[in-house]
């Protein structure tokens, strides 16, 4: 997954130290363009126009201009620069599309009117204007042209990213850009793909090979790759026959007050779902009676009560450390009492430990801690939560969700869970593992501490820290995907549905 500046290296490595030309990658990209869209594309009735721009985006439109006429496609090319701007691979690609006994309408002779006269004869526009090299804001007449085209009925394929959009996403405040149905990227996801909102203009994103070799995509590496479902069918634990409950994991959870006897439950819930193999639930002995009716398999700690929350843990790390492979402190646990239990067990804790919900709103107090604490620290914030614990504000934080996650996990040396849509799971080294699954039916309460669970559950069960939480966000994800799919609408998905479902999911993944 790259910025523009790092796709532009991988295409320079590509060219300067492999010797591959770019004449051919164009030709590589346009042409694996063409093979995605061909199926999505009636030869009878499509009307499709390609609007070619000055950079090699508008290269790769000639390409793909030819290859459809070629094809017997009805396509009208629209070059929106005068001819003289367009200059070396895509100069090239211009000629060839030309010497091959094509033609084209110049927008710059015939101007925004007619353009606009000729757009509602079109079914398809093939978005050719603006690739990695757009920056700033959109001139004239390139707004004009994507205004006229989001106003029309057009379906909009888009070349590598949807025109009006930067490849790492900036720039979100002044967004204006083309709105596709389809966007064909090539070689490498670009950034802007998994942030909000400018994912809205990609429509589907499909990602094409255009032939750049490996070698160069490794020598430029950004740090950051999506976690899909090979990953995880090749990463999830296996269950040993000989196995028994002390194989898998002995947890803590250490959550719930008088006023929120639910987050407890379904942490508890999800952690054995995911195989945990014993869990005990640390709350407050006021919060007890309500949550211990509804969770079978738990044990219990039962803290003393002030406000109706946890007051204090009364128990000493050591003996926390000898009962308890790995810690998920915060689901439900209220903010009324001072937390220094928090304080204690990231100083005193020598195992690992997970921090949610408002365990994070009393982590910030103790931030200093982390940076000493040597053991694996899992924080689980959303947006909100983070913006708080860095003192940013959320638009900030959405704009930049990749740099600022990347430099909180490195500064305090944790895993960091950034939630939201493209959940980003950073390690402590800054490497970043992005999830796809989930949908907005996760939009509710509840599902963050179901997710809480999941994490505790394998990261007992797993050695490598990164792989199981990515893990455990990938099947929280598709646990939502799995219910939309199968009947559940999404406005009325609950988070207890997410576990009642996870033996599906498992199941499907393990068979697949
Ligand atoms: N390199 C390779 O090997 C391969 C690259 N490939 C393809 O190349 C694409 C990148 O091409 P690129 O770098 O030429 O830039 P591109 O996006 O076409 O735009 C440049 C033009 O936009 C203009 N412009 C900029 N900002 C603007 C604004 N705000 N408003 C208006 N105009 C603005 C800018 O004008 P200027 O600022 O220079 O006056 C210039 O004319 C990449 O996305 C992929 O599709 C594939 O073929 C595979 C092989
Ligand atoms: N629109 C969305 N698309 C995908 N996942 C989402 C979306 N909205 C929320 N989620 C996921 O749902 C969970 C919500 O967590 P959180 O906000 O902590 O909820 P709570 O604290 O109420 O349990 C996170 O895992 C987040 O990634
Ligand atoms: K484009």
């Amino acid at each position: 997954m790259v910025t523009g500046e790092e796709m532009r290296q991988i295409d320079r490595y590509a060219i300067e130290e492999i010797g591959l030309k770019e004449e051919l990658l164009m030709e590589n990209a346009g042409q694996a363009f063409v093979n995605e869209i061909t199926s999505l594309l009636d030869k009878k009735t499509a009307k499709i126009a390609v609007l070619i721009g000055a950079g090699n985006n508008g290269g790769d439109g000639f390409v793909i201009s030819r290859s459809l006429l070629e094809k017997g496609y009805h396509v009208d090319v629209w070059l929106i620069p005068p001819l003289e701007k367009v200059k070396g691979a895509a100069r090239y690609h211009m000629d060839v599309y030309l010497k091959s006994g094509f033609g084209l309408i110049s927008y710059h002779t015939i101007a925004n009117e007619g353009f606009m006269q000729q757009l509602t004869n079109y079914s398809h526009v093939i978005d050719a204007l603006l690739g990695t090299g757009f920056k700033g804001t959109l001139r004239s007449p390139y707004k004009e042209i994507i205004e006229q085209v989001n106003k029309s009925n057009c379906s909009v394929f888009t070349v590598d990213l949807p025109s009006g959009i930067t490849a790492d996403g900036t720039d979100v405040e002044t967004l204006m850009a083309i709105k596709a149905s389809h966007t064909i990227s090539f070689q490498c996801p670009k950034l802007s793909s998994f942030i909000y909102p400018p994912r809205e203009f990609y429509g589907n994103l499909s990602i094409v090979d255009i032939g750049i070799p490996k070698l160069a995509v490794i020598k430029v590496s950004s740090k950051r790759h999506l976690w899909t479902e090979e990953d995880v069918t090749r990463t999830l634990p296996v269950r040993r026959p000989s196995s028994h409950k002390g194989s898998h994991g002995k947890g803590l959870i250490i959550a719930g007050s008088k006023s929120m006897t639910g987050a407890p439950i379904l942490t508890t819930r999800a952690c054995h779902r995911l195989g945990a193999g014993l869990v005990t639930l640390a709350t407050p002995c006021s919060a007890h009676p309500a949550i211990a009716s509804q969770l079978i398999e738990a044990t219990f700690h039962l803290c003393p009560s002030k406000n109706g929350e946890i007051d204090d843990l009364n128990i000493s790390n050591d003996v926390l450390e000898k009962r308890y492979d790995a810690i998920a402190i915060g689901p439900g646990l209220g903010r009324n009492n001072n937390g220094f239990f928090i304080e204690a067990l990231i100083k005193g804790y020598h195992k690992p430990l997970i921090i949610d919900a408002d365990g994070l709103y009393y982590l910030k107090y103790f931030l200093p801690g982390l940076l000493v604490r040597k053991q694996v620290t899992i924080l689980t914030p959303h947006l909100g939560e983070f913006a708080y614990l860095t003192n940013e504000s959320i638009k900030m934080i959405e704009k930049n969700r990749f740099q600022l996650s990347k430099e909180f996990a490195e500064k305090y040396g944790v895993y960091l869970v950034l939630k939201g849509p493209y959940t980003i799971v950073t390690t402590p080294e800054g490497h970043q593992f992005i999830n796809t699954t989930g949908n907005s039916s996760l939009a509710k309460g509840g599902t963050g501490d179901v997710l809480t669970g999941m994490v505790l559950a394998l990261i007992m069960q797993q050695k490598d820290v990164q792989m199981a939480i990515s893990n455990a966000t990938f099947l929280h994800g598709r646990a939502a995907d799995y219910l939309t799919e199968n009947g559940w609408n999404s406005l009325s998905v609950v988070a207890s549905d997410l576990v009642n479902v996870l033996p599906q999911v498992l199941d499907q993944l393990q068979n697949s």
